[in-house]
């Protein structure tokens, strides 16, 4: 998160007389993410998250993140809890913004993620998919490959003030990657679509819970899997790790084993997934709006990871070998 829409001491007073959460004690905007605003909030009752959603979510998608997380915790996954007011309401607004509290969750996010906490991240992201199975309500991806067009127009003709070369570049892979070789077969179900390690809690190597739904929908779940191997598998220096690969696999698959055909296509979904993350984060560099708490994410680092995709001949590449056998 960021904090682009700032809220005012008596505002949040009086906002919070809607709720049963008792004396606002003090709060500050919390400067990590690039998404939405929020605010940790200390009330007599404790600590809470309270957000106000920006820019790229509509509101009519706010009560699907709401209710996803109430079904996730309820099926065993450690996520913050939506707050509802003494209306029974989760959803409100505040500064001409949609907002909602939600619990607070323990944990810190893995600065540098290590082996341990990429097979964590592995076995949460396949119980989350499990846990999904029969969450009622639907939300299309709006960020799959007819999102990607949009962002690349809306960037284009300033993405080599990025980097000399940035616009062919990705008017190729667009062209690959929307004519026509996208699955559209493989096993769905409800993806977070951003499980980045800042959005991972772990206490020690022990996960202990996950954030941030506002991208969540319903999609291929390898595409999941493969939206973090690009978070959690390469490293600074953006070479891929091989190890951090295997462990985050591996430990997807003794939860859910993938099919024969979501490994064939993990190379593909990866590149997807690479393409959408440097879109955003390219269409956001350009365009930080002025005043705002926000440290926009570096784009090039997706540019880097795209081409190691490129490059991948078979998921033997990423660990994996044919069939869930482990490498
Ligand atoms: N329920 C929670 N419990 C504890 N801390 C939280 C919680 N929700 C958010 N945070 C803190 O706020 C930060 C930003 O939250 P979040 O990731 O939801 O924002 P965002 O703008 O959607 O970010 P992103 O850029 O990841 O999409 C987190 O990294 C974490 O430090
Ligand atoms: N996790 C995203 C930002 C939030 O969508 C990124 O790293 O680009």
């Amino acid at each position: 998160m960021a904090v682009y829409t700032d809220v005012a001491a008596d505002e949040l007073a009086d906002f919070l007389k809607q709720y049963d959460l008792g004396e606002l004690l003090s709060y500050k905007g919390i400067a990590e993410g690039v998404e939405n605003t929020n605010f940790l909030l200390h009330t007599s009752q404790g600590s809470f998250i309270l957000t106000l959603y920006e820019k790229r979510v509509a509101k009519n998608d706010l009560p699907f993140f709401l209710a996803l997380m109430t079904h996730l915790s309820e099926h065993g996954i450690n996520c913050p809890l939506p707050v509802k007011g003494r209306d029974g309401e989760a959803l409100r607004e505040l500064s001409g913004r949609p907002a909602a509290i939600i619990t607070f969750l323990e944990g810190m996010w893995p600065r540098k993620p290590n082996v341990a906490h990429c097979a964590g991240v592995g076995g949460a992201l396949a119980k989350m998919h499990l846990a999904g199975a029969n969450f009622a309500i639907r939300r299309a991806n709006a960020l799959s490959v007819s999102g990607w067009r949009p962002l690349f127009d809306a960037a284009s003709n300033r993405a080599d003030e990025v980097q000399p070369g940035l616009r062919a570049f990705l008017g190729q892979e667009l062209d690959y990657l929307s004519g026509g070789i996208w699955p559209g077969n493989l096993p769905e179900g409800v993806i977070h679509a951003d499980l980045f390690n800042d959005n991972v809690f772990f206490l020690g190597d022990q996960l202990s819970g996950i954030i941030d739904f506002t991208f969540a929908c319903n999609d291929m779940l390898a595409y999941d899997v493969a939206i973090c191997l690009n978070a959690w598998c390469f490293e600074p220096d953006h070479s891929f790790n091989v190890t951090k690969a295997r462990a985050f696999l591996n430990a997807y698959g003794r939860v859910r084993k993938l099919s024969d055909a979501e490994e064939a296509a993990l190379p593909l979904l990866a590149r997807g997934a690479a393409i959408r993350f440097l879109l955003t984060r390219l269409v956001d560099w350009l365009n930080v709006p002025e005043g705002a708490l926000v440290k926009p994410k570096d784009p090039l680092e997706y540019v880097r990871k795209l081409r190691f995709h490129q490059s991948v001949t078979s998921v033997r590449d990423y660990g994996l070998m044919p069939s869930g056998l482990v490498a």
